[in-house]
C-alpha cells in the first residue's frame, strides 16, 4: 500500500498530527501537577494506545513506571463485542500504586469499564483513566475519566494506533474511512 492509496481511503480528518502534540503536552504538563510528590505508574492498551502512550510517556517530566496490557472486544470489525478478553496481563504488582490508564479511545465505554473494575480489584491506592479521543454519543455505560485529548463524532475513524482490520495504525493523524473501504 502506498501512501496515495491511503489518502484514498480517508473521508475526513478529525484531529491532526500538531492538535494531537498540543493536546498531549496540555494533558502532561496537568498530569505532572496533579501526581506531584506521589509515583505513578502509566498502563497501556495495547495495541492501539501504543502511539498516545508513546508521546504521552516523552511529554511528562516526572518519574513514571510503565507497563502494557492487551485486551480485545472488537476482533477485526467495527462494533464492540461488549466481551472483554486479556490477551497480556500486566508484570507489575499493583498493591498500593497510584495507575493511570492510557487509552487511544473511548467509544461504548465497555472495555474501559471493565478494566478499571479490574485494575481496581488488585488494590491500588488509584486508578485513572486517560483517552486521547471519546465519542460520546456512542457511551453505553458511564465511566469517569479524568484526562479526555479530544471528544470525537460517533464515527469509526482510524489512525494514531487506531485500526481497520489491523491498518491505518501508523497514521500521525486520526480521520474517518471512505466508505468504499467498508465495500
Ligand atoms: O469503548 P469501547 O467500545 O469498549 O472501545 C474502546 C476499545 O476499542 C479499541 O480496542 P480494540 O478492541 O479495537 O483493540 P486494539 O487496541 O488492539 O485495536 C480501543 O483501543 C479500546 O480499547
Ligand atoms: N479503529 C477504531 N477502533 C475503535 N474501537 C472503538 N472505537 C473505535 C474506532 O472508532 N476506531
Amino acid at each position: 500500500m502506498d501512501s496515495q492509496d491511503v489518502q484514498a481511503d480517508l473521508k475526513e480528518i478529525l484531529c491532526t498530527k500538531e492538535q494531537i502534540q498540543e493536546r498531549i503536552e496540555e494533558l502532561a504538563a496537568q498530569i505532572d501537577k496533579d501526581y506531584e510528590g506521589r509515583d505513578l505508574l502509566i498502563v497501556g492498551v495495547l495495541k492501539g494506545a501504543v502511539m498516545v502512550m508513546a508521546d504521552l510517556a516523552r511529554a511528562l517530566h516526572s518519574h513514571v513506571t510503565m507497563d502494557w496490557m492487551a485486551v480485545s472486544s472488537y476482533g477485526s470489525g467495527t462494533q464492540s463485542s461488549g466481551v472483554v478478553r486479556i490477551i497480556k496481563d500486566l508484570e507489575t504488582d499493583l498493591m498500593g500504586k497510584h495507575v493511570l490508564i492510557v487509552e487511544d479511545i473511548i467509544d461504548s465505554g465497555l472495555t474501559l469499564s471493565w478494566l478499571k473494575a479490574n485494575l481496581e480489584s488488585r488494590g491500588p491506592a488509584s486508578v485513572e483513566i486517560f483517552t486521547m479521543f471519546r465519542k460520546p454519543e456512542a457511551a453505553k455505560v458511564e465511566i469517569d475519566v479524568k484526562y479526555v485529548g479530544k471528544d470525537i463524532p460517533n464515527e469509526f475513524v482510524v489512525g494514531y494506533g487506531l485500526d481497520y482490520a489491523e491498518k491505518y495504525r501508523n497514521l500521525g493523524f486520526v480521520g474517518s474511512l471512505a466508505p468504499h473501504v467498508y465495500a
